[in-house]
């Protein structure tokens, strides 16, 4: 990757959704010092954003950096191709990494380098830091979403309707955070960062939960181990153009892109 000063950082956006149209229009506003952004990909039309919108592989020939909010096909298909092109390439879909073999793939692929946003959640380093002191022995995350942000393609008509008209909380999902993410992976990526953190995706306990009266999304963490014990719980504002995200998640990928361009600041 580039990193002059006087040569502004090219980036890519893909995915023009809840995330990236506030990624791409933070980035305009010159957000992230020394990071431009030069196209956004998505397959269908997603507006004027200020970028041209590309196919993939037309953008990847300007990319010094890729950031990806679209979606686990995404990193299953292109972050190993990205990498291998000495592009760097943030993560907002961590789920992905749940499949071992794309993970396995991923950490050997370069020139280019990865890194995963914390996205929606926080207490990411101190789980870090305390799984390197010594194993955790319980990781557990209780995440609370509004019922409709929860239907699944794969859920039958009389789960997808109770979802449609629950009026009291109901637990949704019990398992590891390896199956979560799979079920549900526009919902549960935060397990998937706690897993990939605390290095065992099959280690966090995560209970998903559907409660109409949730007007913020809550994702509550216990964790324990030789280090330690962290409790944190993290309530956010759903996204006004996606529910099912956070609204923090856009800024959190902007901090995370200034770190991955060499442009930290303040605690990383
Ligand atoms: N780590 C974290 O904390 C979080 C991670 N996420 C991840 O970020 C993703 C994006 O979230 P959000 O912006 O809210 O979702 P949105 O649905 O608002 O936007 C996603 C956009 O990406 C597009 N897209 C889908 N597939 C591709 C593709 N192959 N190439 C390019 N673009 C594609 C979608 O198009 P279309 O609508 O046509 O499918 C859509 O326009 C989520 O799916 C999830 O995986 C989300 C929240 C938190
Ligand atoms: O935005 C959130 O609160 C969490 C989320 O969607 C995810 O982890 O995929």
């Amino acid at each position: 990757m580039r990193t002059t000063a006087d040569t502004p950082i090219r980036a890519v956006v893909i995915g023009g959704g809840a995330i990236g149209a506030s990624v791409v229009t933070a980035l305009l506003r010159g957000d992230v010092p020394d990071v431009v952004p030069v196209a956004v990909v998505d397959p269908q039309p997603v507006g004027d954003l200020g970028v041209p919108q590309l196919r993939l592989e037309a953008a990847l020939d300007q990319a010094d950096v890729v950031v990806e909010c679209a979606g686990q096909a995404v990193i299953a298909q292109s972050a190993v191709g990205i990498l291998e092109r000495g592009i760097d390439l943030l993560i907002t879909s961590v789920g992905a990494l749940a499949d071992p073999d794309l993970a396995a793939a991923v950490r050997a692929a370069g020139p280019g380098r990865f890194l995963l946003t914390a996205g929606a959640i926080g207490g990411l380093d101190i789980l870090s830091s305390a799984a390197a002191q010594g194993p955790l022995t319980r990781v557990e995350v209780t995440t609370t979403k509004l019922p409709t942000t929860l239907v699944q393609p794969w859920m039958d008509d009389h789960d997808a309707d109770l979802l449609r008209v629950v009026t009291e909380p109901v637990e949704v999902f019990r398992g590891t955070a390896r199956e979560a993410t799979r079920l549900f992976p526009r919902s549960l990526n935060v397990a998937a960062t706690l897993g990939w953190v605390v290095g065992d995706f099959d280690l966090v306990d995560v209970r998903l939960v559907a409660d109409p009266a949730a007007e913020l999304t809550c994702h509550r963490v216990v964790a324990e181990g030789a280090a330690g014990r962290y409790r944190f719980e993290i309530e956010n504002l759903p996204s006004p153009q996606n529910p099912r995200t956070s609204g923090v998640v856009p800024h959190a990928v902007l901090r995370s892109l200034a770190a991955l361009v060499g442009r930290p600041s303040g605690v990383v």
